[in-house]
């Protein structure tokens, strides 16, 4: 049987191109040559590029589109593009597509626009026919409201077309930051990634690299070498790793590209449409008509142990995060990078929340530029797409020190203030420990605009730990005590604990509402269903306004 092309997948072509030379001036002659150049345009690259590609660990284009998409869902476009350019007798060679596959199908029975560059057609480089053929893909997931996933592997703009590739690559960043907020834009860096190729990801929500076979940088080790004179290989300028742990700019390590393709499925799970729709509805977990004392179960149970006595001692925050989360399933982004501060996506009563949590196993959970700059993007991501934020407090403050000063830690901690206070989604956050100073207000604060805000007996919520604090309110006392020959040490910590009694508690801001209610830990779970459940329908604009001017 003969397949309707574009019913099919990326990588099989569509009947037999015949054997001889067909009459094109008969129908069947017609139909024959129809499926040659279909037959040429799935094998647009040579065999030993192909292979080459396999030999590398690395997946065609068109394979990278059958991973992706449910079988059977892709419909390509402008499979039949060629490029047009005369110069350096590139008319000599113009295969069909242009190096890049575009076109749409479903991910899990959901509509979504894909584009897949071809590394074995012209390096994968963007000549002036390539980038038309993102630039309509783009503007259809625009016109329709579908999530847009670039599959990117390219030496960047194609030389020999010079200035209409850069007019290209233009076009499509001023798309890039259209869709921003509108539609989901996902990136797949898979193989080397160079020049434009790399501006146009990272004007995207998320960018998954593949560990050892993805790079990306403006320019190659090569030119690093001739200009600054430094030797540094592919791997330590723009490897996966180096981008996820270093740079910030990747948000999933994949260890190779089926881990990579199925990260992305996961993250769409999350994710709605558009901005005009929701996050995927799952099923229920909550067993209706019982209160949330009588709903509590044997891991929540746990929660009430988890606090250490000692306020210096850390405990790991993905504790309490799997005990709230639907099957305790938290898909984490940016894993590797900032991980004093947790964020992620999970489902509460089937409903998906972004989660966003200081982590007390490191750097005691003090916020610092990229933790910052981490929760801050990740909560207007959240925003964006009408996903609930669920915060989770245990923070002593921002990071002290002239690295952080003189690195603008001000401007990059007022990101997250800026983030929290300009969400209209809803905003539950839970104060399991310290909340101090600044940082108490950062973290989703209800003075910023939360909706719900709880607190464990366990919390503090104060301008500075007792230690801190009481060396300079008592400054004079001390000093005092130690002209006279008192014992100071004693008497410091009297003070200390004088102080941790009066302030260190969360009864100072439960009595003003600034936390709704102080909670048993164990009832966290109820507490959260019930509260996002309860801001379902909730509705908040902001003044209306051009944009507002975020400090970058
Ligand atoms: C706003 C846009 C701004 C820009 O994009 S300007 C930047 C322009 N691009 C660059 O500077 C990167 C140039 N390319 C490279 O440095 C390297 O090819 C790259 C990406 C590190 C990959 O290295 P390798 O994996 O060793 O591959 P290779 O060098 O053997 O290249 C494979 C085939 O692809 C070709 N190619 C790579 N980049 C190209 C380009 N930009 N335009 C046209 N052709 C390009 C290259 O000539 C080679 O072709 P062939 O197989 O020898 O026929």
């Amino acid at each position: 049987m003969i397949k309707l092309r574009g019913m099919s997948s990326a990588t099989e072509p569509i009947g037999t191109p015949p054997a001889e030379e067909p009459d094109i001036h008969t129908t069947a002659g017609k139909l024959a040559d129809l499926y040659r150049r279909y037959d040429e345009a799935v094998h647009a690259g040579s065999e030993r590029a192909v292979e080459r590609q396999h030999s590398k660990g690395k997946k065609t284009a068109r394979e990278r589109i059958d991973m992706l998409l449910d079988p059977g869902s892709f419909v390509e476009l402008d499979e039949l593009a060629r490029h047009r350019s005369t110069n350096f007798g590139q008319d000599r060679n113009r295969p069909y597509g242009d190096g890049v596959v575009t076109g749409y199908g479903t991910v899990d029975g959901r509509p979504v626009c894909v584009f897949s560059q071809d590394v074995t057609v012209f390096g994968g480089s963007l000549g002036e026919v390539y980038g038309e053929k993102i630039v309509k893909v783009m503007d259809l997931a625009l016109k329709t409201g579908r999530p847009i996933i670039g599959i990117n592997e390219g030496g960047g703009a194609r030389i020999q077309e010079g200035v209409v590739s850069l007019g290209l690559y233009a076009e499509i960043f001023r798309r890039n930051t259209h869709a921003s907020g509108v539609v989901p834009q996902i990136s797949l860096i898979m193989g080397t990634n160079a020049g434009g190729h790399v501006y146009s990801p990272a004007l995207t929500d998320f960018i998954v690299m593949v560990d050892k076979t993805s790079h990306m940088f403006i320019t190659g080790p090569e030119v690093v070498k001739t200009v600054t004179g430094e030797e540094v290989t592919f791997e330590e300028l723009g490897g996966a790793r180096t981008h996820n742990t270093k740079s910030g700019n990747a948000h999933y390590l994949a260890s190779d590209e089926e881990d990579a393709i199925a990260y992305v499925k996961d993250l769409l799970s999350y994710l709605p449409s558009n901005n005009l729709s929701d996050p995927p509805v799952f099923d229920s977990t909550e067993p209706a008509g019982i209160s949330i004392a009588e709903g509590v179960t044997e891991t929540d149970l746990e929660l009430n142990t988890l606090i250490p006595d000692s306020p210096n001692q850390p405990y790991d925050m993905h504790e309490v995060i799997t005990r709230v989360l639907d099957d305790g399933e938290f898909l984490e982004v940016q894993e590797l990078f900032a991980p004093n501060v947790l964020v992620g996506y999970g489902r509460v009563d089937g409903h998906a929340v972004g989660v966003v949590a200081n982590q007390p196993t490191q750097f005691a959970g003090c916020l610092d530029i990229d933790a910052s700059e981490k929760a801050a993007r990740f909560v207007r991501t959240c925003d964006a797409f009408n996903i609930p934020v669920l915060t989770f407090v245990d923070v002593p403050g921002f990071l002290p020190g002239t690295d952080q000063e003189w690195n603008g830690i001000i401007r990059h901690g007022a990101k997250l203030i800026y983030a929290y206070a300009e969400a209209t989604v809803p905003l539950v956050t839970v104060i399991t420990r310290k909340a101090y100073g600044g940082a108490y207000d950062v973290m989703g604060s209800k003075h910023l605009g939360a909706d719900i805000n709880l607190a464990w007996p366990t919390a503090q919520v104060a301008v500075m730990g007792a230690q801190g604090a009481a060396n300079i309110v008592h400054r004079r006392t001390l000093a005092k005590a130690a002209e006279e020959g008192k014992d100071v040490e004693a008497l410091r910590a009297q003070l200390i604990q004088e102080y941790e009694d009066a302030l260190l508690n969360p009864y100072e801001a439960a009595e003003r509402g600034y936390v709704d209610s102080v909670i048993v830990p164990a009832h966290t779970r109820g507490h959260i269903t019930r509260a996002l459940a309860m801001l379902r329908d909730k509705r908040e604009t902001l003044p209306p306004k051009k944009h507002g001017n975020i400090p970058l």
